[in-house]
Formats: structure tokens, sequence, C-alpha cells
């Protein structure tokens, strides 16, 4: 185990840029998820750790160890002590689950316990140990590439979107063992997803990459709560963006009064999450609603919530999501106003 610190590395194919001047501290024990686009280079970043990639410029340590830049000799990758777990066909198929759990292991921990060890840890049953790679299913077959790759203890854990491949329940079920696992046993780790509930539900700390660079990194709730700018919002989940006038600690938009983050001044634009806005249905009372008027255009109901998009009577469309125990319909008017603190951005190039 050990922490692992990104310093300005930079990586380039001929005119692609894939990491440009990245840096990013994972401590040690702790958990990151690299959130991206297709593209924005989140694998290219994972193998420069791992050692399949040298960087250009920049430095990568894993604990005060340089593995890579700063004009030592790069360490290869298999002496960074990483494990590595990909999407999918990590395992060998003509070998079973011991042996593969135990394939990395020096000659003379393969007859220990380890192999027990690890089946309990990513919490599959000791029996597994001589079934075959297609005995398993999909989410119990990334489950033993975990266990094969925790299994000699590396320093760091790299995976590269283990869970794409499943389905949505195992893909929830797996990732929350894998969670598991990688906490009880103390292991630094940084998985790359461009699936942002999986980015946030299981990091303690989410990177989130765009174009090559890395323009956020901070805890799970601020970035979804505070993200730096709007298209970081709209990537990070759903957003409603409208432009608005702030004085203080309190800015003016399509939705009335909102209450700000921080104070700013002028012209801004404000990020709002759809669970911020609020929907008086004013059925039981009319006249007594308060807040925005609008008509609802459109309910996408999901069972535990419900989507509700409402066009405000000045035009403005604005998405509200709600609890799907009791909503409205298509062509009913509601009343909208926005509960908690909503982000302001300033225009780009303004202090
Ligand atoms: N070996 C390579 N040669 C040339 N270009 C490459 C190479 N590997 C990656 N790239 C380019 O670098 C950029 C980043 O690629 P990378 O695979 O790191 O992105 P990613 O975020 O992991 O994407 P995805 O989610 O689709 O896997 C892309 O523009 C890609 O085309």
């Amino acid at each position: 185990m050990s922490s692992l610190t990104i310093t300005g590395v930079t990586k380039r194919f001929g005119a692609t840029v894939a990491v440009d001047d990245v840096s990013l501290h994972v401590p040690n024990g702790s958990f990151t998820t690299v959130l991206g686009p297709s593209g924005c280079g989140k694998t290219t970043l994972l193998r420069l750790i791992a050692g399949f990639l040298l960087p250009e410029s920049g430095t990568i340590a894993f604990g005060d160890t340089v593995v890579a830049g700063d004009g030592v000799r790069p360490m290869p990758p298999q002496t960074r002590r990483v494990g590595y777990v990909p999407q999918e066909g990590a395992l060998f198929p003509h070998l079973d689950v011991a042996a593969n759990i135990a394939f990395g292991l020096d000659k003379g921990a393969r007859g220990s316990d380890r192999v027990a060890e690890m089946l309990d840890l990513v919490e599959l049953p000791a029996d597994f140990r001589s079934r075959r790679p297609d005995e398993l299913s999909g989410g119990q077959q990334q489950r033993v590439a975990l266990a094969r790759s925790l299994a000699p203890k590396p320093a760091v854990v790299l995976l590269d979107e283990p869970f794409s491949s499943l389905d949505a329940s195992l893909r929830d079920s797996t990732s929350r063992a894998v969670r598991r696992a990688l906490e009880a046993s103390n292991t630094t780790g940084v998985l790359v997803t461009h699936d942002q509930n999986e980015a946030l539900s299981l990091a303690d700390e989410v990177a989130v990459m765009r174009g090559g660079r890395l323009v956020q990194s901070a805890a799970p709730s601020e970035v979804y709560l505070s993200p730096s700018d709007p298209q970081v919002a709209e990537f990070v989940g759903r957003a409603v963006v409208l432009p608005g006038t702030a004085s203080e600690a309190r800015a003016t938009c399509a939705l009335g009064e909102v209450v700000l983050t921080e104070p700013t001044e002028g012209e801004v634009s404000l990020m709002i999450r759809p669970e911020q806005v609020f929907v008086d249905l004013a059925r039981d009372e009319p006249g007594k609603a308060v807040g925005v008027r609008g008509t609802v255009e459109e309910v996408s109901y999901y069972g535990h919530d419900c989507a509700v998009q409402v066009r405000l009577d000045d035009g403005t469309s604005v998405l509200s999501r709600m609890s799907g125990v009791r909503h409205p319909a298509a062509g009913d008017t509601v009343h909208l106003r926005v509960t908690g603190l909503v982000r302001a951005y300033r225009p780009a190039g303004t202090p």
C-alpha cells in the first residue's frame, strides 16, 4: 500500500494531447474515481500509472518513490507493484479460480491460505476455488479478477471500467463488494469510469477529466453540489442552468429569488439541481401555491422518483426531480420554487 502522487503529467500521441498537465494525489488507502467522457484520457492516465506508457513530462510517485519522470530511470510495470483490473476477460480460461488468484504470487506464497483469504475478501464462497472462469457469472469473474490483483499485496490497484459489461443490478452489487474488499485490505485504488453514479457512489474523491485535463478533484458531494464550472455540473448529473443577476448572497432568475453558496455580483449562470426544484401541486388549495407558475409538459416516472419537465409562463423550461409517490400529470398547472443553496458562475474572464 502506498499513496499515489501525479504531478504535471503530460502524454501525447502525435498531435493528440491525451493527458495534459494532470496533477492528482491519492492518499494511502483511499479510493479515487476518475470520471470523464469517452476519449478524455482516463485510460491513458491509468496506463501511465501502471507503467505501460511513459509521460513526456511530469512525475509519478508511489509514496516517496518516483516511478516515472524527473529524469529517473522509469520503473518497469512488473516492479511497480500495481494491480490492474481491466473491463473483462482478465482471467486465464484454462486455469481454475485458485490458480488464477495465485498467479501473481511468489512460489512460496502459493501454498498458503492466500487464495482462501482472497475469496473471503471478495465475498465469494470458498468452494469456488476449483471452478473455471466459464462456470462463473460476469460479476463473479470480476471479483476473482480483483482477488487476483490484490493477492500479491500491491501498492496501488487500478481498475479500468471493470463493471461496464455487467447489467445494472449486478453492477451495483459487484462494485459495492469490490469497494468493501479494497477498504478491508486498506488498498489505495483508482477506478476510471464514464458512469456518474458509479464515480460518485464509490469514491472518497472524484477526479473529473475533460479533453485530457483534470478539471476538478474533490469529494463526491462537492463535485455534485459545487462543480467547478457548468460543464462539470452537467456532466456529473442533470442540471438546470439559468441566467440570473446576483447581489451579495442572493440572485434572481426565472425561478424567482435563490440563495447562493457564495456571495457575488452581477450577471451570473446559476446551477440548480433538479431535486432542488420543489413542485407545489396546489391541487388542494388553489390560490395558495407559492412560487413561479408553469405548466407540466412531460413526466418520466421511475418508481422511486420522477422527472417533471415544466414550461414556466415566461417560456423557460425547467426540470424537477421529485418523489414518485405523488406527482403531477402532463398539462397540470404547478408552482415551482428552489430549495437549498445555488452555485453561481461568473462569465468567463470576469474576476
Ligand atoms: N495508442 C494510441 N495512439 C494514438 N492515440 C491514442 C492512443 N491511445 C489513446 N489515444 C488517444 O488519446 C485520447 C485519450 O484516449 P483514452 O483511451 O485515454 O480515453 P478514455 O477517456 O479512456 O476513453 P474511453 O472512455 O472511450 O476508453 C483519445 O483521443 C485517443 O484517441
